[in-house]
Protein backbone atom coordinates (compact mmCIF):
# COMPACT_ATOMS: atom_id res chain seq x y z
CA UNK A 1 0.00 0.00 0.00
CA UNK A 2 1.65 3.48 -0.96
CA UNK A 3 2.91 5.44 2.09
CA UNK A 4 3.07 2.34 4.14
CA UNK A 5 6.22 0.99 2.89
CA UNK A 6 9.52 2.56 1.94
CA UNK A 7 8.13 3.41 -1.52
CA UNK A 8 11.15 5.72 -2.35
CA UNK A 9 14.57 6.52 -0.67
CA UNK A 10 14.86 9.29 2.06
CA UNK A 11 17.57 11.59 0.03
CA UNK A 12 20.63 12.00 0.45
CA UNK A 13 21.20 16.11 0.08
CA UNK A 14 18.76 16.95 2.73
CA UNK A 15 20.39 18.25 5.68
CA UNK A 16 19.50 15.85 8.28
CA UNK A 17 20.20 16.12 12.09
CA UNK A 18 21.84 13.20 13.89
CA UNK A 19 20.12 11.49 17.33
CA UNK A 20 21.46 9.30 20.01
CA UNK A 21 20.36 6.04 19.41
CA UNK A 22 19.41 4.13 22.52
CA UNK A 23 18.82 0.93 23.11
CA UNK A 24 15.17 -0.05 25.29
CA UNK A 25 16.63 -3.57 26.09
CA UNK A 26 19.44 -2.11 27.76
CA UNK A 27 17.57 0.79 29.83
CA UNK A 28 15.22 -1.38 31.10
CA UNK A 29 17.91 -3.58 32.32
CA UNK A 30 19.52 -0.10 33.90
CA UNK A 31 22.71 -0.13 31.79
CA UNK A 32 24.11 3.05 33.99
CA UNK A 33 26.04 4.27 30.24
CA UNK A 34 22.67 3.86 28.24
CA UNK A 35 20.92 5.61 31.37
CA UNK A 36 23.67 8.49 31.04
CA UNK A 37 23.33 8.72 26.95
CA UNK A 38 19.46 8.79 27.64
CA UNK A 39 20.12 11.94 30.12
CA UNK A 40 22.56 13.91 27.91
CA UNK A 41 19.52 13.73 24.92
CA UNK A 42 16.94 14.59 26.95
CA UNK A 43 18.66 17.22 28.44
CA UNK A 44 20.21 18.34 25.16
CA UNK A 45 18.03 18.33 21.86
CA UNK A 46 15.22 16.59 23.87
CA UNK A 47 14.98 13.73 20.26
CA UNK A 48 16.51 10.23 20.23
CA UNK A 49 15.48 7.14 18.69
CA UNK A 50 14.63 4.22 20.79
CA UNK A 51 15.58 1.01 19.01
CA UNK A 52 14.25 -2.82 20.37
CA UNK A 53 10.90 -0.90 21.66
CA UNK A 54 9.59 -4.50 20.97
CA UNK A 55 6.16 -3.07 19.04
CA UNK A 56 7.32 -3.62 15.41
CA UNK A 57 4.03 -6.21 15.23
CA UNK A 58 1.76 -3.37 16.59
CA UNK A 59 3.11 -0.55 14.81
CA UNK A 60 2.66 -2.03 11.52
CA UNK A 61 -0.74 -2.06 12.02
CA UNK A 62 -1.59 1.16 13.84
CA UNK A 63 -0.11 1.91 9.97
CA UNK A 64 -3.06 -0.16 8.13
CA UNK A 65 -5.90 0.96 10.62
CA UNK A 66 -4.64 4.46 10.35
CA UNK A 67 -4.80 3.91 6.62
CA UNK A 68 -8.08 1.73 6.88
CA UNK A 69 -9.65 4.82 8.55
CA UNK A 70 -7.65 8.08 6.98
CA UNK A 71 -9.31 5.96 3.47
CA UNK A 72 -13.13 6.28 4.68
CA UNK A 73 -15.15 9.04 2.76
CA UNK A 74 -15.24 12.31 4.44
CA UNK A 75 -18.66 12.19 5.48
CA UNK A 76 -18.06 9.40 7.38
CA UNK A 77 -14.85 10.61 9.29
CA UNK A 78 -16.65 13.92 9.93
CA UNK A 79 -18.53 12.15 12.00
CA UNK A 80 -15.76 11.92 14.48
CA UNK A 81 -14.34 15.58 14.35
CA UNK A 82 -12.76 17.10 17.27
CA UNK A 83 -14.72 20.38 16.84
CA UNK A 84 -13.08 23.45 17.98
CA UNK A 85 -13.83 23.59 21.46
CA UNK A 86 -10.13 22.58 22.47
CA UNK A 87 -11.35 18.41 22.37
CA UNK A 88 -8.44 16.20 20.86
CA UNK A 89 -9.71 13.13 20.67
CA UNK A 90 -11.56 11.89 17.28
CA UNK A 91 -10.80 13.03 13.54
CA UNK A 92 -8.89 16.22 12.89
CA UNK A 93 -9.74 17.29 8.76
CA UNK A 94 -7.29 18.61 6.33
CA UNK A 95 -7.34 22.70 6.61
CA UNK A 96 -8.69 23.30 10.26
CA UNK A 97 -5.69 23.91 12.18
CA UNK A 98 -3.17 26.76 11.63
CA UNK A 99 0.58 26.16 10.53
CA UNK A 100 2.25 29.53 10.82
CA UNK A 101 1.68 33.06 12.25
CA UNK A 102 -0.66 34.28 9.40
CA UNK A 103 -3.09 31.62 9.38
CA UNK A 104 -1.86 29.32 6.84
CA UNK A 105 -3.64 26.25 6.96
CA UNK A 106 -2.65 22.20 7.35
CA UNK A 107 -2.58 19.59 4.46
CA UNK A 108 -2.85 17.07 6.98
CA UNK A 109 -5.21 14.84 8.43
CA UNK A 110 -5.24 12.62 11.64
CA UNK A 111 -6.78 10.67 14.21
CA UNK A 112 -6.72 10.69 17.62
CA UNK A 113 -7.61 7.58 19.86
CA UNK A 114 -7.57 8.03 23.84
CA UNK A 115 -5.14 6.04 25.88
CA UNK A 116 -8.21 6.16 28.07
CA UNK A 117 -10.89 4.92 25.40
CA UNK A 118 -8.60 2.41 24.30
CA UNK A 119 -8.10 0.60 28.35
CA UNK A 120 -11.69 0.62 28.36
CA UNK A 121 -12.50 -0.64 25.38
CA UNK A 122 -15.37 -1.73 25.09
CA UNK A 123 -16.81 0.90 27.52
CA UNK A 124 -15.60 4.33 26.24
CA UNK A 125 -14.46 7.10 28.35
CA UNK A 126 -14.40 9.51 26.40
CA UNK A 127 -15.66 9.29 22.74
CA UNK A 128 -16.72 6.64 19.92
CA UNK A 129 -14.54 6.35 17.24
CA UNK A 130 -15.33 4.70 13.13
CA UNK A 131 -15.52 1.14 12.78
CA UNK A 132 -12.05 0.61 11.44
CA UNK A 133 -10.87 1.28 14.38
CA UNK A 134 -13.18 -1.06 16.86
CA UNK A 135 -12.02 -4.01 14.49
CA UNK A 136 -8.09 -3.85 14.88
CA UNK A 137 -8.58 -2.95 18.72
CA UNK A 138 -7.99 -6.02 20.17
CA UNK A 139 -5.50 -7.26 18.24
CA UNK A 140 -3.61 -3.92 17.30
CA UNK A 141 -4.70 -0.99 19.58
CA UNK A 142 -4.54 -2.02 22.93
CA UNK A 143 -1.50 -4.18 23.00
CA UNK A 144 0.20 -0.79 21.13
CA UNK A 145 -1.21 1.63 23.55
CA UNK A 146 -0.40 -0.68 26.78
CA UNK A 147 2.75 -1.14 25.18
CA UNK A 148 3.93 2.11 24.72
CA UNK A 149 2.57 3.14 28.10
CA UNK A 150 5.17 0.49 29.71
CA UNK A 151 7.86 2.14 27.65
CA UNK A 152 7.15 5.77 28.40
CA UNK A 153 6.38 4.62 32.47
CA UNK A 154 10.10 2.57 32.54
CA UNK A 155 11.43 6.02 30.67
CA UNK A 156 9.93 8.78 33.30
CA UNK A 157 11.35 5.83 36.00
CA UNK A 158 14.55 6.64 34.89
CA UNK A 159 14.26 10.87 34.79
CA UNK A 160 12.86 10.59 38.19
CA UNK A 161 15.95 9.09 39.85
CA UNK A 162 17.68 11.52 37.60
CA UNK A 163 15.78 14.71 38.75
CA UNK A 164 16.24 13.49 42.20
CA UNK A 165 12.68 13.02 42.46
CA UNK A 166 11.15 10.72 45.25
CA UNK A 167 10.56 7.34 43.48
CA UNK A 168 7.13 6.62 41.75
CA UNK A 169 6.42 10.81 41.98
CA UNK A 170 6.16 10.76 37.70
CA UNK A 171 4.32 7.64 38.10
CA UNK A 172 1.60 9.24 39.89
CA UNK A 173 1.33 11.82 37.64
CA UNK A 174 0.87 9.32 34.89
CA UNK A 175 -1.92 6.90 36.88
CA UNK A 176 -3.80 4.45 35.05
CA UNK A 177 -6.94 4.63 37.42
CA UNK A 178 -6.96 8.83 36.45
CA UNK A 179 -8.27 10.49 33.11
CA UNK A 180 -5.70 11.65 30.88
CA UNK A 181 -5.06 13.34 27.33
CA UNK A 182 -2.42 10.60 26.18
CA UNK A 183 -3.54 9.41 22.89
CA UNK A 184 -2.53 7.77 19.69
CA UNK A 185 -2.24 9.37 16.70
CA UNK A 186 -2.14 8.27 13.04
CA UNK A 187 -1.23 11.68 10.48
CA UNK A 188 -1.64 11.42 6.81
CA UNK A 189 -0.13 13.50 4.42
CA UNK A 190 -1.29 13.36 1.08
CA UNK A 191 0.71 12.66 -2.39
CA UNK A 192 2.60 16.22 -3.75
CA UNK A 193 2.55 18.80 -1.26
CA UNK A 194 4.27 22.03 -1.30
CA UNK A 195 3.02 23.41 2.22
CA UNK A 196 3.67 22.31 6.06
CA UNK A 197 2.05 20.15 7.21
CA UNK A 198 2.00 20.37 10.98
CA UNK A 199 3.55 23.89 11.91
CA UNK A 200 6.25 24.55 14.04
CA UNK A 201 5.21 23.26 17.87
CA UNK A 202 6.37 21.31 21.15
CA UNK A 203 4.22 18.57 22.33
CA UNK A 204 1.63 19.26 24.87
CA UNK A 205 2.11 16.61 26.69
CA UNK A 206 4.99 14.80 28.73
CA UNK A 207 6.64 12.38 26.23
CA UNK A 208 6.44 11.24 22.73
CA UNK A 209 6.95 8.32 20.72
CA UNK A 210 6.83 8.31 16.62
CA UNK A 211 7.01 5.79 13.98
CA UNK A 212 8.03 7.29 10.82
CA UNK A 213 8.58 5.42 7.26
CA UNK A 214 8.70 8.31 5.24
CA UNK A 215 10.95 11.96 5.90
CA UNK A 216 8.89 15.20 6.56
CA UNK A 217 9.91 15.58 10.60
CA UNK A 218 12.22 18.33 10.85
CA UNK A 219 13.48 19.67 14.07
CA UNK A 220 15.53 23.05 14.71
CA UNK A 221 18.22 22.61 16.98
CA UNK A 222 18.57 24.93 20.05
CA UNK A 223 20.39 28.17 19.07
CA UNK A 224 19.76 27.93 15.29
CA UNK A 225 17.34 28.96 12.90
CA UNK A 226 17.17 26.11 10.45
CA UNK A 227 15.36 23.21 10.09
CA UNK A 228 17.22 19.81 9.97
CA UNK A 229 15.36 16.33 8.94
CA UNK A 230 15.12 13.55 11.34
CA UNK A 231 15.97 10.54 8.96
CA UNK A 232 13.29 7.47 9.58
CA UNK A 233 15.16 4.55 10.59
CA UNK A 234 13.50 0.86 10.48
CA UNK A 235 12.46 -0.36 13.20
CA UNK A 236 13.52 2.72 15.68
CA UNK A 237 10.74 5.06 16.82
CA UNK A 238 11.69 8.30 17.38
CA UNK A 239 11.44 9.55 21.04
CA UNK A 240 11.34 12.98 22.40
CA UNK A 241 10.45 15.14 25.72
CA UNK A 242 6.74 17.03 26.22
CA UNK A 243 6.15 20.37 27.64
CA UNK A 244 4.67 18.89 30.59
CA UNK A 245 8.04 16.68 31.48
CA UNK A 246 9.93 20.33 30.52
CA UNK A 247 8.00 22.14 33.11
CA UNK A 248 7.91 19.19 35.86
CA UNK A 249 11.83 19.28 35.58
CA UNK A 250 11.88 22.84 36.41
CA UNK A 251 13.30 23.37 32.59
CA UNK A 252 16.39 20.50 33.15
CA UNK A 253 14.78 18.36 29.90
CA UNK A 254 14.01 20.35 26.65
CA UNK A 255 10.97 20.31 24.85
CA UNK A 256 12.09 20.96 21.67
CA UNK A 257 10.19 22.81 18.43
CA UNK A 258 9.82 20.35 16.01
CA UNK A 259 7.24 20.45 12.58
CA UNK A 260 6.11 17.82 9.34
CA UNK A 261 6.88 19.15 6.32
CA UNK A 262 5.85 16.70 3.00
CA UNK A 263 8.67 14.10 2.87
CA UNK A 264 12.20 14.77 0.99
CA UNK A 265 13.58 14.35 -2.95
CA UNK A 266 11.19 11.13 -4.39
CA UNK A 267 9.00 10.53 -1.10
CA UNK A 268 7.70 13.29 -1.70
CA UNK A 269 5.11 11.47 -4.54
CA UNK A 270 3.71 9.29 -2.10
CA UNK A 271 1.44 9.51 0.91
CA UNK A 272 3.03 9.81 4.17
CA UNK A 273 1.17 8.30 7.35
CA UNK A 274 3.03 8.35 10.43
CA UNK A 275 1.84 6.71 14.35
CA UNK A 276 2.45 9.05 17.26
CA UNK A 277 1.58 7.99 20.64
CA UNK A 278 1.61 10.78 23.49
CA UNK A 279 2.12 10.13 27.15
CA UNK A 280 0.37 12.87 29.09
CA UNK A 281 -0.47 13.84 32.96
CA UNK A 282 -3.19 12.91 34.52
CA UNK A 283 -6.34 15.90 33.41
CA UNK A 284 -6.08 17.20 37.11
CA UNK A 285 -2.09 17.55 37.49
CA UNK A 286 -1.28 21.12 37.72
CA UNK A 287 1.73 21.59 35.44
CA UNK A 288 4.67 22.96 37.67
CA UNK A 289 8.08 22.23 38.40
CA UNK A 290 8.57 19.77 41.07
CA UNK A 291 10.76 22.04 43.35
CA UNK A 292 9.49 20.75 46.34
CA UNK A 293 10.34 17.44 45.35
CA UNK A 294 13.62 17.95 44.51
CA UNK A 295 16.29 19.73 45.39
CA UNK A 296 17.38 19.56 41.59
CA UNK A 297 14.62 21.37 40.27
CA UNK A 298 14.15 23.82 42.64
CA UNK A 299 17.78 25.14 42.15
CA UNK A 300 17.23 25.16 38.45
CA UNK A 301 14.42 26.99 38.63
CA UNK A 302 15.96 29.47 41.15
CA UNK A 303 18.67 29.59 38.06
CA UNK A 304 16.33 30.78 35.39
CA UNK A 305 14.92 33.89 34.85
CA UNK A 306 12.13 35.12 32.84
CA UNK A 307 10.60 31.70 32.73
CA UNK A 308 7.60 30.37 34.48
CA UNK A 309 7.43 27.55 35.79
CA UNK A 310 4.21 27.10 37.68
CA UNK A 311 1.15 27.75 34.89
CA UNK A 312 -1.54 27.50 37.22
CA UNK A 313 -3.07 25.06 34.97
CA UNK A 314 -4.14 21.74 35.02
CA UNK A 315 -2.48 19.48 32.17
CA UNK A 316 -6.47 19.32 30.64
CA UNK A 317 -6.92 23.08 30.49
CA UNK A 318 -2.92 23.64 28.89
CA UNK A 319 -3.79 21.31 26.12
CA UNK A 320 -7.72 22.18 25.42
CA UNK A 321 -6.06 25.89 25.44
CA UNK A 322 -3.06 24.87 23.02
CA UNK A 323 -5.65 23.22 20.75
CA UNK A 324 -8.22 25.85 20.67
CA UNK A 325 -5.83 28.50 19.49
CA UNK A 326 -4.61 26.26 16.53
CA UNK A 327 -8.11 25.71 15.16
CA UNK A 328 -8.76 28.02 12.40
CA UNK A 329 -12.22 28.65 13.06
CA UNK A 330 -11.44 29.73 16.75
CA UNK A 331 -8.83 31.82 14.37
CA UNK A 332 -11.24 33.63 12.63
CA UNK A 333 -13.85 34.31 15.46
CA UNK A 334 -10.74 36.22 17.17
CA UNK A 335 -10.01 38.61 14.37
CA UNK A 336 -13.30 39.00 13.74
CA UNK A 337 -14.10 40.20 17.48
CA UNK A 338 -10.80 42.32 17.06
CA UNK A 339 -12.47 44.07 14.05
CA UNK A 340 -10.39 42.43 11.59
CA UNK A 341 -6.85 42.93 13.74
CA UNK A 342 -4.62 40.38 12.63
CA UNK A 343 -3.61 38.58 16.17
O1 LIG B 1 4.46 12.93 11.84
C1 LIG B 1 5.49 13.08 12.50
O2 LIG B 1 6.58 12.67 12.11
C2 LIG B 1 5.46 13.83 13.82
C3 LIG B 1 4.11 14.28 14.23
C4 LIG B 1 4.12 15.29 15.34
O3 LIG B 1 5.08 15.98 15.61
C5 LIG B 1 2.90 15.45 16.15
O4 LIG B 1 1.86 14.87 15.76
O5 LIG B 1 2.96 16.14 17.19
FE1 LIG C 1 4.86 16.86 17.64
Amino acid sequence: MPGLTIAAPFPDDVCTHPLLILDYALLQANDEHEIHRLWQAATTLGFWYLKNHGTEREVDGMFAMGAETLDLPLAEKMKFEQGDNGDSFGYKARGTIVTDANGTKDCVEFLNIAQDDVLSWPLPTHRTYPRTVGARMTETIIPFVRKSTDINQTLLAIFEKRLGLPTGELARLHSLRETCGGEARCVKTPANQTSTGIGAHTDFGTLTLVHNRLGGLQVMPPGTDKWFYVKPLAGHAICNVGDALAIFSGGIVRSNVHRVMPPPGTQSQFERYSIAFFTRPNDSVVLRALSDKSQLIASSVSKSTGVEYDTGTTSAEWISRRIRKLRLRNREVRIQDAGGENL
